[in-house]
C-alpha cells in the first residue's frame, strides 16, 4: 500500500518551528539543498536569469566607480581649479547614474515574465499531483496546508528567484570588487573596514538557524489559519444554524494572535541582524574616517584617496545591509520550497498495468471480497481492523444492500471496489479479475460510486452529471441518467440542464443533488455500481420513485448498496449484514428478519419492517 510522510505538525509550538530548538543538524544541512531542488523549474528560465544576474552585478559595479570618478574630481580639477574638468567629472557622474538606472530596469525586465511562468509551472504540477495522491493522503492533511502551500508558498519562490536569488549574487560580487579596491586604494584602511566581518558572519550563522524554525512555524501557522477561514465558509449554515459565530471568531483570532506572535518573532530576529549588520560596518567606517584624516593630516594620504575610499566604503552599505533582509527572505523561500516538497514527494496512486491491459471475462462471477481486511494508515496501533478477513459475493446481474449499524464499516468497504482505499490484504475481483490487476482507467470505467455526501462541481449539471460517462456521451445519456435519477427538476431550472451549479452544488437542496449525483454515477452505465446510502435525503414518495427507476437499470448491473432503510434495502436482491468487521449473514430481506436476529433489531421500529414482520406471522 501506498505510504505517505506525515504532514508536519502545523500548529505546535514544540514542533518543527520551534525557535527554542534550532533543528536537527541534518535538516539544517538540507536549506541549500531543499534550494536546490526548484532547479528543474528554474532550469528553463536559466539563460534570462544568469542574463539577469549578470546585468545586476555590472549595474551594482557601476555604484562603484562614482567613488573612483570623485577621487579623480577632487584630486585633478578641484586641486588644479580647473572649472571644465569639474564639469567634465560632472557629465560622467550623470552618464554613470543614467547607466545603473537602465541596467537595473533591464534586469526587472528579464526576470518578470519567466518567473511568472516557473509560479505557474509549480503550481499546475502541484494540481496534477494533488489530483493523483491517495484519497487516504487527502484524510490526513488539511485542505489549508494544501492551499498555503499551492499560494503563499508558490508566491515566496518566485519574490526569491526575481530578487533575493540574483542580489545574493550581485551584492556579493560588489561587496567582493568593493573591498579590493578600498584595500588596494588603502590596505591599512581596507583592513580597518574588515575587522567586523568575523563577528557578522557568525551572528548571520545564528540568525539563519533561528529565522529558519520561526518562519517554518509561521507559514504552517498560515496554512491552519487557511483550512480555519475554508472550513467557516464552507461550514457558514451550520455556523450561523447553531449561532456559533463568537466560538467560531475566537478560535481564528487565537491562530491569528499565535501567528501575530510569531511574525513578530520573525521581526524582532530581523531588527536585531539589521542592527548588527548596520552598526558595526558604521563603527570601521567611523574608525576608518578618523584614521584616514589623521593622515591625511600627517601628509601620509592624499585628500582624494580619503574621499574615494570613504564614498566606495558608503556605496556598500546597501550590499553589506541588504544581507539580513536577503538571508530572511532565502531561509523563507527553503521553508516554501520544503512544504512544496513535502506534498510532491508523497507517493502517487499506484497506475495499475496501464499497458498490459487485463480485460474482464463477459459474463464472468459478479463482485467478490476474499478475506478482505482493512485498516486505516492512520489507525492506532493495536486497534482492530474495519473489516477483518470479509467474504461477500455479489452475483452478475444481482444488487447486494449491505447494512450494519454506524461505524461498522460499511462506506470503508465500497471504497475499495474503485480502490479509493487499498485493502490491507485478501483480494476483490470483478468478474474473477483482481481490481489491482485492472488499469485505474478500466476500473474507473467498470465500476460507478455515488457517495452520501454528493458533491457538485462549479459547471452546469450536464457536465456534473456527464463526467459519469465517457466523452462521447450526449443528449441521450443526460436524459436518460436523469430520468433514472428522477431529477426532473433540472428541466424547471433557469438553463435546463446548462445551468451553472453553485459551489459544491450549494444552491440546490441536499435530495437534488443526491439526484444528481445518482444520475452521474448511472450515466456511464456501468457494469458495477456502489451506491453509498444515496437516496437518503429523498422524501418517500421520491424515493420509491428513484427505487423504481433503478430496478430497471439493475436489471443487467452487479450492485453494491448501501443502505439504512428497509425502503432501500427492498431495492437490493439480497442482503448482507457487516458487523464486527465481518459479514455475518447474507439473505432476503425477510429471511434475515426472520433468522437474524441483530438484523432484525436494526430494521426494528421502521413502518416497512414491521408490515413485513406483520406479514411473515400471518
Ligand atoms: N479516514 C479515516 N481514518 C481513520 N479511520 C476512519 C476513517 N474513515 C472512517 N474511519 C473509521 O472507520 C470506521 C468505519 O467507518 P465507515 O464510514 O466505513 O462506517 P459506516 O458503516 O459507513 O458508518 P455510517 O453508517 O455512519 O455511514 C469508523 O470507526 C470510522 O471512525
Amino acid at each position: 500500500m501506498a505510504t505517505t510522510p506525515p504532514p508536519p505538525e502545523p500548529l505546535s509550538a514544540s514542533g518543527p518551528g520551534s525557535l527554542s530548538e534550532p533543528g536537527p543538524p541534518s535538516e539544517r544541512r538540507t536549506t541549500v539543498r531543499t534550494l536546490l531542488r526548484l532547479w528543474p523549474y528554474v532550469r528553463p528560465a536559466r539563460t534570462r536569469l544568469v542574463t539577469a544576474a549578470v546585468v545586476a552585478v555590472i549595474a551594482s559595479c557601476v555604484s562603484l566607480v562614482f567613488p573612483l570618478v570623485l577621487k579623480w574630481i577632487v584630486d585633478g580639477p578641484v586641486a588644479e581649479r580647473d572649472p571644465a574638468g569639474v564639469w567634465l567629472g560632472a557629465l560622467y557622474l550623470l552618464l554613470l547614474g543614467l547607466a545603473e538606472a537602465l541596467l537595473f530596469g533591464l534586469r526587472r525586465w528579464l526576470v518578470a515574465r519567466p518567473l511568472a511562468g516557473v509560479e505557474a509551472g509549480m503550481r499546475a504540477d502541484l494540481y496534477r499531483h494533488l489530483q493523483r495522491l491517495p484519497v487516504a493522503f487527502h484524510d490526513r492533511w488539511p485542505s489549508g496546508q494544501l492551499l498555503s502551500r499551492g499560494t503563499t508558498d508558490l508566491m515566496l519562490v518566485r519574490m526569491f528567484l526575481a530578487f533575493p536569488l540574483v542580489f545574493l549574487l550581485a551584492n556579493g560580487v560588489t561587496i567582493l570588487v568593493g573591498v579590493v579596491i578600498m584595500l588596494v586604494q588603502d590596505w591599512v584602511l581596507g583592513l580597518v573596514i574588515l575587522i567586523p566581518t568575523l563577528p557578522v558572519a557568525a551572528i548571520c550563522a545564528a540568525f539563519e538557524r533561528r529565522y529558519s524554525s520561526a518562519s517554518r512555524l509561521a507559514q504552517d501557522q498560515i496554512g491552519d489559519l487557511t483550512t480555519v477561514v475554508e472550513e467557516s465558509v464552507l461550514g457558514i449554515r451550520v455556523i450561523k444554524g447553531f449561532g456559533r459565530h463568537r466560538s467560531q471568531a475566537k478560535a481564528f483570532r487565537k491562530l491569528s494572535k499565535e501567528l501575530r506572535g510569531t511574525e513578530l518573532r520573525k521581526a524582532r530576529l530581523l531588527a536585531m541582524i539589521m542592527t548588527v549588520i548596520t552598526t558595526l560596518p558604521e563603527l570601521a567606517i567611523g574608525g576608518a574616517l578618523v584614521l584616514g584624516t589623521v593622515r591625511v593630516a600627517d601628509g601620509d594620504l592624499s585628500a582624494g584617496t580619503l574621499v574615494a575610499f570613504l564614498s566606495t566604503a558608503l556605496a556598500l552599505r546597501w550590499p553589506v545591509e541588504s544581507i539580513g533582509f536577503l538571508l530572511a527572505l532565502s531561509q523563507e523561500t527553503a521553508t516554501a520550497t520544503q512544504r512544496y516538497f513535502e506534498v510532491m514527494d508523497a507517493e502517487e496512486e499506484r497506475p495499475g498495468p496501464d499497458r498490459t491491459r487485463v480485460t474482464v471475462a463477459e459474463g464472468g462471477e459478479g463482485l467478490r471480497f476474499h478475506g478482505v481486511t482493512f485498516r486505516y494508515p492512520d489507525a492506532p496501533p493495536g486497534s482492530p481492523p474495519v473489516l477483518d478477513r470479509v467474504d461477500l459475493h455479489i452475483r452478475p446481474g444481482e444488487s447486494m444492500a449491505l447494512v450494519g449499524t454506524t461505524g461498522s464499516g460499511k462506506t470503508t468497504l465500497t471504497a475499495l471496489v474503485p480502490r479509493l482505499h487499498e485493502a490491507t490484504s485478501g483480494r476483490i475481483t470483478l468478474d474473477g479479475t483482481d481490481i489491482t490487476a485492472l488499469s485505474r482507467e478500466e476500473l474507473r470505467r467498470r465500476v460507478s460510486v455515488a457517495f452520501e455526501e454528493p458533491t457538485l462541481f462549479s459547471a452546469e449539471v450536464a457536465e456534473n452529471v456527464l463526467m459519469g460517462a465517457g466523452a462521447t456521451a450526449g443528449e441521450g445519456e443526460l436524459e436518460r441518467a436523469l430520468g433514472v435519477a428522477q431529477a426532473d427538476f433540472v428541466h424547471a431550472l433557469p438553463q435546463g440542464s446548462r445551468t451553472q451549479v453553485g459551489e459544491q452544488g450549494l444552491s440546490l437542496s441536499g435530495g437534488q443533488r443526491q439526484r444528481l449525483a445518482l444520475a452521474r454515477a448511472v450515466a456511464g452505465r456501468p457494469d458495477f455500481l456502489v451506491l453509498d446510502d444515496p437516496l437518503s435525503a429523498l422524501d418517500v414518495h421520491t424515493e420509491a420513485a428513484v427505487e423504481a427507476a433503478l430496478r430497471r437499470v439493475l436489471v443487467d448491473t452487479t450492485a453494491l448498496i448501501v443502505a439504512h432503510r428497509p425502503s432501500t434495502v427492498l431495492l437490493a436482491d439480497r442482503v448482507a449484514l457487516l458487523s464486527g468487521g465481518r459479514i455475518r449473514a447474507v439473505g432476503t430481506h425477510h429471511e434475515l428478519l426472520r433468522t437474524n436476529a441483530e438484523y432484525a433489531h436494526l430494521m426494528a421500529g421502521d413502518p416497512v419492517t414491521e408490515q413485513a414482520e406483520q406479514e411473515d406471522q400471518r
